[in-house]
């Protein structure tokens, strides 16, 4: 494993109110990194000082062992941001906007016109290359947002919340994209408050709230560590099943129950034995998947979604 991005104990204050409190992280080459946390918990401003647009208090980022504060021109050349707002010239058609970003990346003549072919395709919007970029859809100008960052042909690709506010199929299409990209070895830092978009997409995970990394790890051991286990079960008559003996914790979500445990498969024999030990006819009975919103619950006591 060959590390291309290392964080460490970065510091961040705009005026008294404290951004990052000490974010430390380590994203390996290849993969895609989720940086997961709610609104406010610090995301932008991380990778607002990773690709040198706000300076940091304290701490350090290397970047492809380059210095983030002070070796800023060689890390724009081999890496690739996407911020927030979309930045694209509105009144300029798709293909001028690349030509603009293509030539500030360092890319020109017919490398340039031969990549925008490219990342045109790559985005699914070739037949709108001519059309200027007011007449797109929020989601569409997210995806040609994302091309102008690819012209250059970055190792890394950073992602700020790529998702927000645009429709199903342009959320597929860059899905679609991020995963083409990681098959080709590009390193992916993606960040967002979607729980969903980590799960599909990410291989390791920081979890950020409050300017602190609260956990880091793979998704699949943070889900194995964190994620409460539990089981779903819809019975006309639940109240009457006895479940099991001792304490439970039951919870109403759907039209049915949502049951803690420590043993699943211990638990849903016993629901079945019981219900049919007391006739009671289930409509549903199955394992809660472990997701990263427990996870979240578990390591910080609030929901992600609040
Ligand atoms: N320019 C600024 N001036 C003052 N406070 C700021 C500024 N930028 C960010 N903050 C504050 O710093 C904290 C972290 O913000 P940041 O934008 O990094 O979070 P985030 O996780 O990206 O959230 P969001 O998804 O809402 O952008 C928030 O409390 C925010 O209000």
């Amino acid at each position: 494993m060959q590390t291309v991005l290392s964080v460490q104990n970065l510091q961040k204050s705009y005026g008294k109110k404290v951004a990052l409190r000490g974010v430390t992280f380590a994203v390996q080459k290849g993969t895609c990194f989720g940086l997961l946390g709610p609104n406010g918990a610090g995301k932008s401003t991380t990778m607002k000082i990773l690709t040198g647009i706000v300076g940091a208090d304290g701490g350090t980022a290397h970047i492809l062992g380059l210095n983030a504060n002070h070796e800023q021109n060689a890390i724009r050349r081999q890496v690739g941001y996407v911020p927030q707002n979309i930045t694209l010239y509105e009144k300029l058609s798709a293909r001028d906007n690349l030509v603009f970003f293509g030539e500030m990346y360092g890319v020109h003549g017919q490398v340039l016109e031969q990549r925008i072919r490219e990342v045109l395709d790559q985005t699914g919007l070739t037949s709108r290359a001519q059309d200027a970029i007011e007449s797109f859809s929020g989601g569409m100008k997210r995806r040609i947002n994302i091309a102008a960052a690819l012209l250059h042909r970055p190792k890394l690709l950073i992602l700020d919340e790529p998702t927000v506010g645009i429709d199903p199929q342009s959320r597929n299409h860059i899905f679609e994209m991020i995963r083409t990209l990681k098959a080709k070895g590009v390193t992916i830092i993606y960040s967002t408050h979607y729980m969903e978009e980590v799960e599909a997409l990410c291989d390791d995970v920081a979890i950020i709230d409050q300017g602190n990394v609260v956990v880091q790890g793979t998704l699949k051991s943070l889900l194995s560590r964190f994620a409460s286990k539990a089981v779903y079960v819809e019975a006309e008559a639940f109240e009457q099943l006895s479940l099991l003996p001792g304490d439970v914790q039951c919870e109403r979500r759907d039209s049915g129950w949502v049951i803690e445990t420590d043993d699943v498969m211990d638990t849903m024999k016993h629901i079945l034995q019981q219900a049919s030990k007391q006739r009671i006819e289930l409509q549903a009975l199955e394992m809660v998947r472990p997701s990263l919103e427990s996870v979240f619950l578990t390591l910080t006591g609030t929901s992600l979604r609040d």
